[in-house]
């Protein structure tokens, strides 16, 4: 797919003040830092469309773009465990749930993470509250441009050893890096792909 236009929209923390609009939408999230916004600079060949820092915690908001004028892409903060006061409970952030709750026109999410690291009790727990929710998800590993090609393939396999454990089969996943332009073109044949199978079944 080639990316013709991405416009910001508008950033928000209340969900219910999304774009009203039904256009198909795609949610970037993972940890701080794993580099959702710099993604998303990837996928749209746009240099600071979102934006990134070194600090993690840059992103605060629901940030929307229109790509294309016909699908959304979301770029959403780093998620953490919001703590319950007098509880040990541990959940995500309320208005992460809620976008996820809430946003009838997403398609399907995104969970980015870092592929130098083992296997994050965060993001497995994230992925599971996903499945529970009836969320569909692709797992996109991040900053690929670090580790060399063996080490990649060692780092996915213990990825698939520990989601075995849980999940039947192995969620679709991405090999990418922002800064080397890796995987950007499997990502955006993914999403036309999925933007032109919905318009089928809604046909
Ligand atoms: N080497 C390398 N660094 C990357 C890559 N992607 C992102 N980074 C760096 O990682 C840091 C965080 O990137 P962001 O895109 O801001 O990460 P984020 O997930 O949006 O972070 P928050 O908004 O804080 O949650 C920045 O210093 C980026 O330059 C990559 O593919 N390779
Ligand atoms: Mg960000």
């Amino acid at each position: 797919m080639h990316i013709k236009s991405a416009e910001f929209v508008m950033s928000n923390s209340d969900v219910a003040k999304c774009p009203k609009s039904m256009l198909p939408e795609y949610a970037f999230i993972g940890r701080s830092n794993v580099g959702k916004s710099s993604l998303i600079n990837m996928l749209t060949s746009r240099k600071s469309l979102a934006k990134t820092s070194g600090r993690p915690g840059k992103t605060q908001l629901i940030n929307h773009f229109l790509i294309n004028k016909n699908w959304h892409l979301v770029d959403l903060p780093g998620y953490g465990y919001a703590r319950v006061s007098k509880s040990s409970k541990k959940v995500f952030q309320k208005f992460i749930t809620q976008y996820f709750g809430l946003r009838e026109q997403l398609v399907t999410a995104f969970i980015l993470v870092d592929i130098r690291h083992t296997p994050q009790p965060i993001d497995l727990e994230f992925m599971q509250w996903l499945g529970e929710n009836g969320i569909p998800f692709s797992i996109v590993f991040t900053k690929a441009d670090k580790l060399k090609p063996k080490a990649i393939e060692n780092h996915v396999e213990a990825y698939k050893t520990i989601l075995l454990e849980t999940w039947e089969t192995m969620p679709n996943y991405f090999i990418t890096s922002s800064s080397k332009n890796i995987g950007k073109d499997a990502l955006l044949e993914y999403i036309d792909y999925l933007n032109t199978n919905m318009k089928l079944e809604s046909n």
